[in-house]
């Protein structure tokens, strides 16, 4: 028996390799992923093998300390932004039951006296875990790295400037986000996690190999995205969503419960949810309204009044 079943996946992946060899061929076949589901899948991510082990042990190794010492990394108020959040507090916009899930939130380290210190907190480590703070960190610069180079295609996908969201996130109030959901042994009416789309510019995810993730396609249907093992999955969230008049739409995205013979085996998934500078004011594009896409509307709005708005909603501020 395979440790992980296999890959189903309704996006084929787009080589990473491309990036370097064919950048045109990249831009054209990533964008048009994202145009067409929201989501797009990169094969062959580069990123360290070492690297995401460490963090994989230390997420796993937090995740395994009593509740009582968890708790002492819990901070409420600024919306979770930082350390810990117990199971059973975030729950999908609209929805009546909260999801299964415990994370752990990381931001940017900024030099003392940033100007935007007053949006982003500083970072809480866990003292029990020795790796936590480097590996995890190096995680995030790199996801960071890989980030602004899916944003250098999507910007020429827009025929943008290849560099034009360069500036605009270069010190983003992006957020690595370390989930663990344990096995499901109970039955109820809560899922893994329940319908939404993501807040942010775009989400690189990392471990969406174990199954359950999947996205609403237009028709309505559900679409598994269970890709091979060294693949991230990207999706559009709702800032780049409104920039763009929907033209590369932020589409609802969920995590089901395991299916039978799954149900002992946890989730350990990573989102990083990539963020403009806080404030970047989100006013839609005028190259993206077009008559198939008639103009949206909605008034501009920075980055940050509009992260505040949709972290209330999801009950985390
Ligand atoms: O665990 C996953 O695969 C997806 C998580 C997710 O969509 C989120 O945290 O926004
Ligand atoms: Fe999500």
């Amino acid at each position: 028996m395979p440790d992980t079943p296999a890959p189903v996946s309704a996006i084929p992946p787009v080589p990473l390799a491309l990036y370097e060899t064919d950048f045109a061929a990249f831009s054209q076949s990533l964008g048009a992923a994202f145009e067409r589901y929201g989501f797009a899948v990169l094969g062959g991510h580069g990123l360290d093998p070492a690297l995401l082990d460490r963090a994989l042990s230390a997420t796993k190794a937090f995740f395994a300390l009593p509740e009582a010492t968890k708790l002492r990394y819990r901070q409420t108020g600024m919306g979770g932004a930082r350390g810990y959040t117990p199971f059973g507090i975030e729950t999908a916009k609209g929805a009546t039951h909260h999801d299964l899930k415990e994370f752990w939130h990381i931001g940017r380290e900024l030099p003392a006296g940033h100007p935007y210190t007053d949006y982003m907190p500083e970072n809480l480590w866990p003292q029990e875990i020795a790796d936590f703070h480097a590996s995890t960190y190096a995680l995030y610069e790199a996801l960071d790295t890989l980030g602004k180079k899916v944003l250098r295609a999507i910007a020429t996908y827009l025929k943008l400037d290849a560099e034009f969201f360069t500036p605009t996130v270069k010190d983003g109030n992006s957020v690595l986000r370390l989930l663990h959901y344990p096995p499901v042994t109970t039955p109820g009416e809560s899922v893994r996690a329940g319908a939404h789309g993501d807040i942010n510019v775009i989400t690189l995810l990392l471990g969406a190999e174990e199954p359950g993730l999947q996205l609403l396609d237009r028709d309505g249907q559900w679409l598994p995205i269970t890709p091979p093992a060294d693949c991230i999955v990207c999706n559009i969230g709702d800032m780049l969503s409104r920039l763009t008049n929907g033209v590369l739409p932020s589409t609802q995205h969920r995590v089901i419960n395991p299916a039978e013979g799954r149900k002992d085996f946890a989730r350990y998934s990573t989102p990083f949810f990539l963020h403009f500078e806080p404030p970047y004011v989100i006013e839609i594009l005028p190259n993206c309204i077009t008559p198939e896409h008639p103009d949206l509307g909605g008034e501009p709005i920075t980055a940050q009044d509009f992260l505040m708005q949709r972290l209330r909603e999801i009950k985390l501020a």
